[in-house]
């Protein structure tokens, strides 16, 4: 999908820094994220890589800087509907189905057009897991329920906190399929990465984080 140079940037970071306990972590770092991107996020252990997620996605506040989502301030009421975060903890309750799990996110995060969650379930290759309790799965498994939360929710920005760890080949193969299909339809992917990536379609555009010594 070829950016509209007058439509603003899905995703803008402008002078972001974060500190903790005045120990500079990362930035200040800017960078531009358009609609059909998907950007991969590298650095070494302890960049900040993780971080800068959680401050993109307004968990945490940056120490410096402006978050902008489509050219507008980072706001609480616009997080939960235009950005999808998929973290190392993956925000799944263990004694719900994923079923149940993905009904919460919905209730959440709002339901994209044209998808179940049995449909998003079937597209991961959990068809027969729908009603486990979420405990009983393996980490693959838990992780392909939580790439079905990113298919039925209507986020345009997936941040994707090491998004192929516990993947098998097929599961690899799968985030790469949905990173395609959801940039085709205009969705942008900051992915973080600490070398060891997968994303196979094109040439990711890389930015580097380096740790701030
Ligand atoms: N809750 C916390 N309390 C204190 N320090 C923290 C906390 N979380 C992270 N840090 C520190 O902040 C720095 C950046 O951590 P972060 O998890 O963002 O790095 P990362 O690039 O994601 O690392 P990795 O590749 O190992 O996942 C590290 O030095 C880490 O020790």
């Amino acid at each position: 999908m070829n950016p509209d140079p007058d439509t603003p940037p899905l995703l803008e970071a402008r002078g972001l820094a974060f500190a903790r306990n005045d120990e500079p972590i990362f930035g200040p770092i800017d960078f531009a994220l358009r609609h059909g991107e998907v950007v991969l996020m590298e650095g070494d252990n302890g960049s900040g890589k993780t971080t800068l997620l959680k401050v993109l996605s307004g968990l945490v506040e940056p120490s410096a800087g402006a978050v902008l989502l489509n050219g507008e301030p980072l706001t609480l009421a616009r997080l939960s509907h235009q950005v999808a975060l998929l973290g190392h903890l993956l925000g799944l309750k263990g004694e719900l189905s994923p079923l149940q799990n993905l009904r919460f996110a919905i209730g959440l995060g709002g339901l994209r057009a044209g998808i179940t969650p049995n449909q998003a379930l079937l597209s991961v290759g959990l068809e027969g897991f729908e009603e486990v309790p979420l405990r009983q799965l393996s980490a693959g498994q838990k992780k392909r329920v939580a790439l079905a939360r990113l298919l039925l929710v209507p986020a345009a920005l997936w941040l994707l906190d090491e998004p192929y760890a516990n993947l098998d080949r097929e599961g690899i193969a799968l985030v790469n399929r949905l990173l395609e299909v959801h940039a085709r339809r205009g969705g942008a992917a900051l992915i973080t990465s600490h070398g060891a990536y997968a994303y196979t379609s094109g040439t990711p555009r890389r930015i580097p984080l380096k740790a701030v010594a």
